[in-house]
């Protein structure tokens, strides 16, 4: 078939209606012989915000999207999309977009028949796959195979076949793995403008900093178990816990006003002293009170990668040497 071609017989694309574009995850849990990849999973993700999956590596994300999918059986619980299993969905394509890994192309093929493929057959018209080349800066390389392709173009291209149903639900699993600044700000920009269409955007990573920028609602897993389902800004203040850093020339003096007034305080590798228990303010007026002279007394807030790290570093799984797991 050739790109003037159409299918015939199809009314004008519409994407199916829903009214409320949910996933809701039921006391969900995956077992692979002896191993827990997820363990009595429940959460729900809603429209109109981009909600960041987070775990670290083999914390059971992408299980977890592949049960969303059918694609893996689960071993207990349920995942409902809009209500009803992804397999009894009508028309799933135009229900639920996803990428789950780069590279489940034929590398023969060129990006625009691989698209055709798919609307072909999916009841999706032609000119939709001009659309969403355009859409994700393909349309100059449609023409070419595949297998040439950068990962960032493999990923544009996943992407376009995630959005070719035009669905209210999509699911990412690792997006912005591999990718250059450009690439990692444009599929940024690209889940929220989703989200703000109102869409149900579902996007895993393990990197706590990019979710932070992307992601309005976090689900933090570890071991296949839930941590946190919570907003970023609920995360942060849970977790990232800012200090107040102090340089002085008079330690000595300074740790003992500190101490004497109930502040626990402690020596950074640096010589500097930091104190968790006080405002940066309240530590000025200290050493004013005292006659002390500093040098420097400023907040510093933890990073939402450190937070992620203290939350999970139980979870982390075991990993033998050579990276096998
Ligand atoms: N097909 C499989 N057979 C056996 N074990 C599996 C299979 N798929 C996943 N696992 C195991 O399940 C656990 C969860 O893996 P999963 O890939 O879901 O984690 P993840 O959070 O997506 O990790 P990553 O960030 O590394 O992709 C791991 O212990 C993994 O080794």
């Amino acid at each position: 078939m050739t790109e003037t071609e159409d299918l015939r017989g199809l009314s004008p694309f519409r994407p199916v209606p829903s009214l409320v574009p949910v996933i809701e995850v039921r006391n969900l849990s995956k077992r692979y012989g002896g191993t827990v990849a997820v363990d009595g999973l429940t959460f729900t993700v809603r429209p109109g915000q981009v909600t960041g999956f987070l775990g670290p590596n083999g914390a059971g994300k992408s299980t977890t999207m592949r049960m969303m999918l059918d694609l893996e059986r689960p071993s207990g619980g349920q995942v409902l999309i809009n209500g009803s299993r992804y397999r009894l969905l009508p028309g799933p394509l135009r229900q639920v977009g996803a990428l789950l890994e780069a590279g489940a192309v034929h590398p023969g093929r060129s990006a625009y028949h691989h698209l055709l493929w798919l609307a072909q057959s999916n009841r999706i018209p032609t000119a939709r796959v001009r659309e969403v080349l355009e859409l994700v800066g393909l349309a100059d390389v449609a023409r070419k195979r595949v297998k040439g392709f950068s990962l960032g173009m493999g990923q544009r291209l996943g992407i376009a076949a995630a959005l070719l149903g035009d669905p209210p639900v999509l699911l990412f699993d690792e997006p912005v793995n591999g990718l250059d600044p450009e690439g990692v700000r444009w599929i940024r920009n690209l889940m929220k403008g989703l989200a703000a269409e109102g869409r149900t955007v579902f996007v895993s990573s393990h990197l706590m900093s990019e979710m932070a920028l992307t992601a309005e609602r976090l689900i933090v897993i570890g071991r296949g178990r839930l941590l946190a389902d919570t907003t970023v800004g609920g995360f942060i203040e849970a977790y990232a816990h800012s200090y107040v850093r102090i340089r002085t020339p008079e330690p000595e003096r300074m740790r003992d006003a500190l101490t004497a007034a109930g502040i626990g305080v402690r020596q950074a590798a640096d010589g500097a002293l930091e104190t968790h228990g006080a405002q940066a303010p309240e530590i000025g007026e200290l050493a004013a009170a005292h006659g002390l002279t500093v040098h420097e007394v400023s907040t510093q807030s933890a990073t939402l990668e450190e937070a992620f790290m203290r939350l999970t570093e139980d979870t982390v799984e075991y990993r033998a040497v050579g990276g096998q797991r």
